[in-house]
């Protein structure tokens, strides 16, 4: 596909604003240089070498091992349009074919030193980025030819993955470690995508679910622990459905004297054939009683105190007989059942004061990176900590308790303190799963004497995610650093992983068709957030690794097999927990 024209981008004020913000290298210029008074920093451990050695880094250097961004790859340009918060005035680029990110933007980095950035290339790649609309538009890209805007002398986008990942394991990774034996491996260790949500969801299993009598009051967000048995039946008496008349017989009827049956009442005497007597909604109809009748359908003669009916009445009409919605020991709802708002009150009518529950797991977050700002604009090559104030409510929506959130830094002893102190029953780190000099996951895992159930998984972005058994048989989900990279992770594998150790089963799948072509990845799943658009799932655009614009609008994100898809393909999709595919017309329910 080809670029969008140079004249084309810089009628973009976004991407023109990009172009002079970037560096020519490629990576994101200084915000300014001052630091904010109100800035805060997170705990400062990173040496003065690494920081010195990135900002050594020349235009078209290999960059630092471990580096996040390489130059000149297509991520790069992430931090044009798509970290600008203005609404752009002017014209809009035409959204039709505008490429998306090639799949391999989210295999960055190049590290071969023969795949150094052209000069223009975070302008060409920003293009892709700059566009506004909520939904995505049919996106055709990583034709051959497209990638080599970015990566110099590679044709194609299958020959530019198969050369990065030989490249990053052969020569970027052997020199950030010892071990380049296992790092040859890696590729071989990556779980297949569904593999791996087999595997978090067996890990969840591994542990019994602990169990605890709630009030009602305190159930809500657990799952039941037993099934709903109904104590009583349901309605537990006849009772009438309207305000109006009870009726014994055929009409017209004599009206009885002895007032109004309210609800609540006890048990009023029986009706005598050919009588009538006022009745309230809710209330109890007195036995022989034939039917209700609204009052708006019946006449009470004047002086005769005799009701007539308006309409033809039949036996039962507005009468709600007892048990017409279950009979004592009915089983109303099975266990693993989430507790909703809907869910306590039935708890509630069926006769429950308590719930026997499923404890929700605890779960710790802890943020990784030196470069972390927790508050204040960027600056000085440091970002603003996307994932601290993300983690823990995505973990709590998908049924966590999130006992705390706590900042590491890059320091390898800590981490290995807070791993192996922690009482949760799932730590969820945040960066640090590559093969940097700082990335410390793995290190620390094997100091601790954890078990890899799962290490890397084929998808993108997030392959670099990883789930672990601690030797207490307490979890770990290590999500990349990537912002993408970690919701990716999130929904692969803490979800699966929450979702047992909480006690439900594994999600359903479900499968809808895609409304547009979706790339794939030569040999990887790949995770594009979308929006619903009448019940079909639209691709969005900002879908890179480093990117959560499209996700933040998403209603969930669409798996998408090797090879892609095409509109009309049914294609699994994994709804986010607040934005339910219950909620849309055409959805489908599992
Ligand atoms: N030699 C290799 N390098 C990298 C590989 C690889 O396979 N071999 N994979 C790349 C991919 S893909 C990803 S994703 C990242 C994952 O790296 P880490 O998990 O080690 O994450 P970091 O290096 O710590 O950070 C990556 C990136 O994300 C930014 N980040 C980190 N934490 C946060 C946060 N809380 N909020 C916002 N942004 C965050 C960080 O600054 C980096 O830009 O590794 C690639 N490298
Ligand atoms: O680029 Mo990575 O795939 O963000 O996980």
């Amino acid at each position: 596909m080809p670029q969008p024209s140079a004249s084309a981008r810089s009628a973009s004020p976004a991407v023109a604003r990009e172009a002079v913000a970037a560096d020519p290298d490629g990576r994101p210029a200084r915000a300014g240089g001052d630091t904010p008074a109100t800035a805060e920093r997170a705990p400062e451990h990173r040496t003065p070498t690494s920081r010195a050695a990135e900002a050594a880094m020349p235009p078209t250097a290999t960059p630092p091992t471990g580096a996040a961004d390489a130059p000149g790859t297509p991520d790069a340009p992430d931090a044009s349009g798509a970290s600008d918060p203005e609404p752009q005035p002017g014209p809009r680029p035409q959204p039709a074919p505008r490429p998306e990110p090639q799949p391999h933007a989210e295999s960055e980095p190049h590290p071969g030193p023969h795949l150094h950035r052209r000069p223009g290339a975070a302008e060409a790649a920003g293009a892709d980025d700059g566009e506004p609309d909520r939904l995505g538009t049919p996106d055709r890209l990583g034709t051959p030819g497209r990638s080599g805007g970015d990566d110099g002398e590679i044709d194609g986008v299958d020959e530019a993955l198969a050369l990065v990942s030989g490249a990053r394991q052969g020569t970027h990774r052997s020199a950030a470690r010892p071990d380049s034996a296992g790092a040859e491996r890696g590729r071989h260790r990556a779980h297949p995508w569904p593999a791996a949500r087999s595997v978090a969801a067996g890990a969840g299993r591994s542990r019994a679910p602990r169990t605890v009598r709630l009030p009602l009051a305190e159930a809500l967000g657990t799952v039941l622990a037993e099934p709903l048995t109904a104590l009583c039946d349901l309605p537990s008496f006849d009772t009438s459905a309207m305000d109006g008349w009870a009726v014994a017989g055929p009409g017209p009827w004599r009206i009885a004297s002895e007032g109004s049956i309210l609800a609540g009442h006890g048990g009023a005497a029986p009706l005598p054939d050919g009588t009538a007597l006022r009745i309230a909604t809710g209330a109890r109809v007195p036995l022989e009683t034939t039917a209700v009748i609204r009052s708006e359908h019946a006449r009470a003669a004047e002086g005769t105190r005799l009701l007539h009916a308006e309409r033809p009445v039949t036996p039962g009409q507005d009468i709600r007989p007892r048990g017409q919605e279950c009979r004592t020991g009915d089983r109303l709802l099975p266990t693993g059942t989430a507790v909703t708002p809907a869910v306590l009150g039935l708890a509630a009518a069926a006769g429950y004061d308590t719930l026997l529950a499923v404890v929700r797991p605890r779960a710790e977050v802890l943020v990784l990176g030196d470069e972390l700002l927790t508050s204040g604009l960027p600056h000085e090559g440091l970002i603003r900590d996307a994932l601290g104030p993300m983690i823990g409510p995505w973990l709590h929506a998908l049924g966590a308790d999130v006992v705390a959130t706590r900042r590491i830094g890059d320091d390898a002893d800590a981490l290995y303190r807070a791993v192996t102190a922690s009482d949760a029953d799932l730590v969820v780190t945040t960066g640090g799963t590559a093969a940097g000099p700082v990335d410390h996951v793995h290190p620390v895992l094997r100091r601790a004497g954890a078990e890899l159930l799962v290490d890397q998984v084929a998808v993108r972005p997030g392959h670099p995610m990883l789930l672990a058994r601690l030797p207490d048989g307490r979890h770990l989900v290590g999500l990349p650093g990537n912002p993408l990279a970690a919701v990716s992770g999130l929904l692969t594998l803490a979800g699966p992983v929450l979702r047992t150790l909480s006690g439900r089963e594994p999600e359903r799948p479900c499968r809808l068709p895609v409304r547009d072509t979706v790339q794939g990845h030569p040999h990887d799943t790949r995770l594009v957030p979308f929006a619903y658009d009448r019940g079909r799932p639209a691709p969005l655009h900002y879908n890179g690794p480093a990117m959560l614009r499209g996700v933040a609008v998403a209603d969930g994100l669409v798996v998408i097999p090797p090879g892609g898809a095409e509109p009309g393909d049914d294609v699994e999709v994994i709804d986010l927990p607040w934005a339910g595919r219950a909620s849309v017309e055409g959805g489908c329910f599992t």
